[in-house]
């Protein structure tokens, strides 16, 4: 029996650029990654996605393109983690540290992979050529994936 955990994830793109956060704290901490968390009780998941953004990187956006939809499972627990993923081409501020996240640009073609979750690698491709995609992951402990799905889709 799964429970289902929602979280979101935003990149913020810009020509040949993408924005990530260093995680600074909690068990994410020590890789980079887009910006995001969780969805709490009576927020939307845009709202989330939004709110998450501000206060890890400082920045608002306009418009938010859902591009992804990745569930992730870690064998032996019983929640299921269900990331809503997010591109966003503009944006409103500048990337700002907080105490959660230290915001870098990386070129398109230098992404630190290897100081990212594993399963980046495999779909920041899809999302850089704003594809939309359907992921699952089954991790055995955070740097090993034992099972994985990935499929190109019309419509979210
Ligand atoms: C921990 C789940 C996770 C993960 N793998 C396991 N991989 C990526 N790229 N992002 C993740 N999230 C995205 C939502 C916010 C929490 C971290």
């Amino acid at each position: 029996m799964f429970t289902n955990k929602l979280l979101t994830l935003v990149l913020v793109v810009q020509p040949g650029r993408v924005l990530l956060g260093m995680k600074k704290r909690g068990f994410r901490a020590g890789k980079w990654n887009g910006f995001g968390g969780k969805v709490q009780p009576g927020e939307t998941i845009e709202e989330a996605t939004r709110q998450e953004l501000q206060e890890e990187s400082g920045l608002t956006v306009d418009a938010l393109d859902k591009i992804g939809n990745i569930k992730f499972e870690f064998i032996r627990e019983t929640e299921l983690l269900d990331a809503h993923v997010f591109r966003a081409d503009n944006y409103n501020g500048e990337p700002t540290e907080s105490d959660e996240m230290r915001p870098q640009w990386f070129d398109s073609d230098k992404i630190p992979f290897g100081q990212m979750w594993v399963d980046n690698i495999l779909w920041f491709p899809l999302m850089l050529q704003k594809k939309k995609f359907l992921g699952y992951f089954k991790f055995q402990g955070h740097d090993l994936i034992i099972d994985h799905k990935l499929e190109e889709v019309e419509n979210l």
